[in-house]
């Protein structure tokens, strides 16, 4: 294609901000009986009346973003993610202006002007979700044009197939599914006191017992402890179990936390965090105040691709891996082109969990799954993020541009 051609690519025609209740890129929002919402450690969970329920605090408040973007020629790029109505609100009556009428292969530009005409209400959380999902859109359209998979559009894959370690209440299946680890959620937080640590160590002991000394087991925090706790749970669920990282310990601000805990973890447990962290500047704070030892950015939270390029970018120079949250294709066509993401996540978000389903269930079509803990890279060969939006979903429109 030359450059000519390049440049005439059809433009954005219309913009379209749709919300969905029920799983998918909310993956909290899932029904009764869940292990994703069974008595987890919260920053809430200082609340014993919320203290069972995630929900009953309002984790799945928000529902799935879809953004849509049709360009002149009809073909229409979308994505998914955490956003809901209001997310739809600042799409479709900020962002947009910056779209409509635009080439996708302007990305660079159109992110820089959603972010800085948004900063000073945005930043961090639901707008930089909505630019997100908006810059993931744009990725899929370029790719749909282009006739391209995103990570071809990245440089390629730098390795044939993908590994993952599996998220949920059972990593003892994960391990016979052919994950290379098994993170849990952590179940009890500071409120609960002694007994709650030897609650959370007795589970962690079991699962070692039932996984063997090798298989990796990790803990995710969900922002809800505090320094000393989690500083003693990482040196006694190191030493009596193995653990290999404690991830989201504390508050997403309180870097300065992150890096005490970093410096009096123990040596070889590693200590991770970013999910709930947003764009290049978030993630250098993260890694210039030597808070962890592998960033965990949300591509659907982060700022998109465009910005998952520069945060990754930093992260390589400074030697750090970055194992993106888990966010389905999103992630996948980004890890699969990086050195320095050796592995991805998968969210296991069958009830049980006991079996393996898609992530973004019931939202996306084609979305791939790992069989025996890995993707091949060409399962992801298809034109931009290579998947479609299941037609049987009900999509909302709350606002217009026009
Ligand atoms: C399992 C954790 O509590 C969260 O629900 C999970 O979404 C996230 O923290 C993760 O790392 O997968
Ligand atoms: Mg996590």
């Amino acid at each position: 294609m030359t450059v000519a051609a390049t440049k005439g690519l059809p433009k954005i025609k219309h913009v379209r901000a749709f919300t969905v209740r029920g799983g998918g890129a909310d993956y909290h929002d899932q029904g009764e009986g869940h292990w994703i919402d069974d008595h987890i450690a919260t920053p809430m969970s200082r609340y014993p009346e919320y203290r069972q329920s995630r929900q009953s605090f309002g984790i799945n408040v928000l529902g799935t973003l879809v953004v849509e973007l049709e360009a002149e020629d009809g073909t229409i790029g979308f994505a998914v993610t955490t956003g809901g109505e209001p997310a739809c609100y600042i799409v479709e009556k900020h962002l947009s202006r910056f779209l409509i009428g635009r080439s996708p292969a302007e990305y660079e530009k159109i992110w820089d002007q959603m972010y800085f005409s948004s900063q000073y209400y945005g930043r961090k959380g639901l707008v930089v979700n909505a630019i997100s999902g908006v810059d993931l859109a744009i990725w899929d359209l370029l790719g749909k044009l282009r006739g391209e998979p995103v990570y071809h559009m990245l440089g390629g894959a730098v390795r044939d197939e993908l590994q993952f370690y599996a998220t949920g209440a059972r990593p003892d299946l994960a391990k016979e599914m052919g994950f290379i680890g098994g993170k849990l959620p952590l179940h009890h937080g500071p409120a609960e006191g002694l007994e709650g640590m030897e609650k959370n160590l007795s589970l962690l002991a079991d699962m070692r017992s039932k996984c063997g000394d090798d298989f990796w087991l990790m803990y995710d925090c969900w922002m809800s402890l505090d320094l000393d706790y989690a500083t003693r749970l990482a040196h006694r669920a190191w030493d009596e179990c193995g653990l290999k990282w404690i991830e989201e310990a504390l508050s997403p601000d309180d870097y300065w936390g992150y890096a005490a805990l970093k410096k009096n973890a123990p040596k070889g447990l590693l200590v991770t965090t970013g999910e709930h962290e947003a764009t290049r500047w978030g993630f250098r704070m993260l890694m210039d105040m030597e808070c962890c030892d592998i960033i965990q950015p949300d591509v659907g939270w982060c700022g998109g691709v465009t910005e998952l390029i520069k945060i990754a970018s930093y992260a390589d120079s400074r030697g750090v891996m970055m194992i993106p949250h888990g966010s389905s294709v999103y992630s996948y066509h980004f890890v699969i082109t990086r050195h320095n993401s050796p592995f991805a996540e998968f969210l296991m978000m069958h009830p049980g969990p006991t079996e393996v389903v898609p992530m973004f269930a019931p939202q996306l079509l084609g979305e791939p799954v790992p069989v025996n803990g890995r993707i091949r890279a060409s399962a992801l060969d298809q034109p931009g993020f290579g998947v479609s939006l299941n037609p049987e979903i009900a999509l909302h429109r709350p606002y217009s541009n026009a």
